[in-house]
């Protein structure tokens, strides 16, 4: 069992450059957050002494720094001028079975193949029964498996005949980046539900799940690859030709679905996504949930002169808390924004913790209060989301023992009420707070321990994004609202085809 929304995956891929493993390696660095299961390289090159090309590969579980620990595998492992990265968060196939680790490589009749992939297959179990009766002997129990099985199988012509018509097959979400022997081949699946930008360094493309993965190598942002772009990169791509693109196009009657959950919680800030900077939106979230919200409705005590603070749950609601003080200030509401948790950063998202008591030692772990900020004071505590409510409860309680005059919460999305089936693991139904009292904030917010527990609306959430996004593309939200985008045909446990 889970106990909140697991990140997405990241992925990496670079094209034609001398550094390809080791650019590789930093760019899965800045994209650990959206994945800290394990991590993979691939790599692809001629070796003339074998006179064939070869795929080295080396991935593991665990965070980036511990799987590549050792940086000579760079120059003497994963030689090649060409590379795809991947930071898994399991969504299909357990995390702790080592076949799942990608990028996963293959050999068959058109060469050495790679594939990294960001999402969830919506069709997932339907391909898998196919490809069962066919006597297709699995390699792992991936969704992601899947997409190789079905280029493989293709009886069209060309290798990119075989990956369109792969592509063609598929349903729900998937952002990839492939190595052929010779090609790098970005995917934005047609409703364009993950994130996916292009980018290039000393002249060389480079792909990536969010922008903050080129800032680190320098690079420079391009563009984001188009829901339904299949961009395919030669090794003369750069220097004497541009990238052939061709285009998907989406099921009947769905249209672009772009993942609201990634403005709000899972993005960093200092990315650009969905051709909008991460910090500009979320900064709007906090100011829509001002407008809906102010604080002369929030506070209810007198506390004199001092002002009510506004305390934000570092680091992920950083930023909506300034944009929701910033906009009282404007409206002429007095608050102030303070520090009053101090997060201790070396205790990850993937803290493990098993069982009631130990959810609150690890909120006691990652949190402290600082009690001379909180004392006396109104406070209100600005959060991205609430899921199971595990962190908001014992957060408050601690708050509470600072003494403050009020405690009230706020929180810069909706309540989230259905599961994600696009490449996010949430918690069963069930565990959700809002489903467990029956979407009555009252009763969350005196289970939650607070005076008051408010939420930015799903139309202020969509509005907010849009104001700060003004290009045209559309957003999923059904996290928050169950209105599904794409029709899933899941029935598939995600460890249902598991041997042990
Ligand atoms: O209601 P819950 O089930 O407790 O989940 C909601 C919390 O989880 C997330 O933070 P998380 O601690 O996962 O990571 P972060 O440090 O990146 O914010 C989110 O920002 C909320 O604080
Ligand atoms: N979070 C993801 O994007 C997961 C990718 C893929 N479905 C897996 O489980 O490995
Ligand atoms: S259901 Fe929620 S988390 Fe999943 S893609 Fe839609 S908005 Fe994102
Ligand atoms: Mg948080």
């Amino acid at each position: 069992m889970i106990d909140k929304p697991r990140d997405y995956c990241g992925i990496f891929g670079i094209q034609n450059h001398p550094d390809a493993a080791l650019l590789s390696y930093y760019g899965l660095h800045a994209l650990q957050h959206r994945g800290q299961e394990s991590a993979g390289i691939v790599t692809s090159y001629f070796d003339e002494e074998k006179k064939r090309w070869v795929m080295p590969a080396h991935r593991d579980f665990g965070l980036v720094l511990k799987v590549f620990d050792d940086q000579k595998m760079f120059k003497n492992e994963l030689k090649g001028r060409a590379a795809i990265g991947h930071n898994r968060y399991s969504t299909t196939g357990a995390a702790r079975n080592p076949a799942n680790i990608q990028p996963f490589r293959v050999h068959y009749h058109k060469g050495n193949i790679a594939i990294g992939h960001n999402g969830n297959l919506a069709n997932a179990q339907q391909l898998r029964n196919r490809f069962r009766q066919e006597g297709v002997l699995f390699q792992s129990t991936s969704d992601t498996e899947l997409i190789l099985h079905l280029i493989s199988h293709s009886q069209k012509a060309t290798q990119i005949e075989q990956v369109l018509d792969a592509l063609e097959q598929i349903e729900g979400a998937y952002s990839l980046v492939m190595l052929t022997d010779d090609k790098l081949i970005a995917v934005r699946d047609p409703n364009g539900f993950r994130p996916l930008a292009l980018g290039k360094v000393d002249g060389s493309y480079c792909i990536a799940s969010e922008t903050c993965a080129f800032d680190i190598i320098d690079a420079e942002y391009i563009r984001d690859i188009d829901p339904g772009e299949v961009l395919v990169i030669d090794q003369e791509a750069g220097s004497d030709s541009e990238p052939d693109s061709y285009h998907l196009e989406p099921e009947y009657g769905t249209d672009t679905s772009q993942c609201i959950f990634e403005y709000v919680y899972f993005s960093r800030p200092d990315s650009k996504i969905f051709g909008e900077n991460v910090d500009k939106v979320r900064r709007n979230l906090g100011k829509h949930l001002a407008k809906e919200h102010p604080i002369s409705e929030v506070v209810r005590r007198d506390t004199g002169d001092t002002k009510p603070i506004v305390i934000s749950v570092p680091d992920s609601s950083n930023t909506a808390a300034l944009g929701y003080v910033h906009e009282n200030q404007k409206l002429g509401y007095e608050c102030k924004f303070e520090i009053g948790l101090i997060r201790n950063h070396y205790v990850g998202r993937t803290f493990i913790s098993p069982g009631q008591k130990s959810r609150e030692q690890k909120v006691r772990t990652k949190f402290n209060t600082v009690k001379g900020v909180i004392e006396g004071r109104s406070v209100i505590i600005v959060d991205d989301s609430i899921v199971r409510g595990t962190t908001s409860r014992y957060l408050v309680n601690m708050i509470r023992q600072a003494n403050p005059a009020e405690v009230h919460f706020l929180v810069s999305s909706p309540p989230v009420i259905g599961p994600c089936f696009y490449g996010l693991d949430f918690p069963d139904p069930k565990e959700l707070i809002a489903n467990r009292y029956g979407r009555d904030i009252d009763a969350m917010a005196r289970e939650i321990g607070v005076d008051s527990l408010r939420y930015l609306s799903a139309k202020g959430l969509v509005e907010a994004v849009r104001e700060s996004n003004p290009s045209s593309g559309g957003y999923c939200t059904a996290c928050f609202t169950e209105d599904y985008p794409v029709p899933v045909n899941f029935g598939i446990g995600k460890e249902e085809n598991e041997i042990v």
